[in-house]
């Protein structure tokens, strides 16, 4: 894992058939070789990585995020983060085929890697409990929603830090997955939503 703390990736997504249709014009471009996007014709962006329109999800995924998750399981914290103005590709990018795409992105490689991260890691030792927990919440308009409680969805939720810094939101609907190895017996996983 390199040193850096952050890295920024830009990807361009091709232009969409309406967008072909209305005869929009592409006026960005990764410079072969390089993680460096060219505006116009002048105007030079470099990044950690950059990604043209023809790049998979596969390969922004092996790129940027495989080595979060291994290192996560190893007990690093990372974070994921995707910024750019509506229509440019987050939800497509970040999500699987209930988001948008029939091409799996990060969420779902994340989630498939890090349990088998986590059934080399039992293989490797003894007696190691597991637990996964996860979370679903929006931002959108300084207004929070708990994606995984739809009844609730307009539920007003706030985001904490408690006394150690970690920050967070009690109230949000959690998902948690234990796994158990016995030494003596094959592993055994218990699925259970909270
Ligand atoms: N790399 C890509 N290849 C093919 N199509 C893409 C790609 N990225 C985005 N798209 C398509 O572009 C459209 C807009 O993408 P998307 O909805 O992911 O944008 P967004 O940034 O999440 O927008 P918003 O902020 O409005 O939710 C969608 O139809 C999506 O399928």
């Amino acid at each position: 894992m390199s040193d850096e703390c952050v890295r920024v990736a830009v990807r361009i997504r091709p232009l969409l058939p309406k967008e072909v249709l209305y005869h929009h014009k592409v006026c960005v471009r990764v410079v072969p070789q390089t993680a460096q996007v060219m505006l116009g014709e002048d105007r030079l962006f470099s990044f950690d990585h950059a990604f043209g329109p023809s790049a998979s999800q596969d390969e922004v995924y092996e790129s940027c995020v495989h080595r979060l998750v291994e290192s996560l399981v190893d007990g690093d914290n990372a974070t994921v983060f995707c910024y750019g103005q509506t229509g440019s590709g987050k939800t497509y990018t970040l999500g699987g085929p209930l988001l948008h795409t029939v091409v799996e992105g990060i969420i779902d490689r994340v989630a498939q890697d890090l349990f088998l991260f986590l059934a080399d890691k039992r293989k490797q030792s003894d007696g190691v409990d597991v637990t996964v927990k996860v979370t679903y919440m929006e931002l959108y308009r300084e207004e929070l929603r708990d994606l995984l409680e739809l009844q609730t969805i307009q539920k007003e939720l706030s985001i904490r830090e408690d006394k150690r810094g970690n920050t967070g939101n009690q109230c949000l609907s959690t998902f948690t997955f234990f796994f158990f190895l016995n030494v003596n017996k094959n592993v055994e996983n218990i699925h259970s939503p909270t």
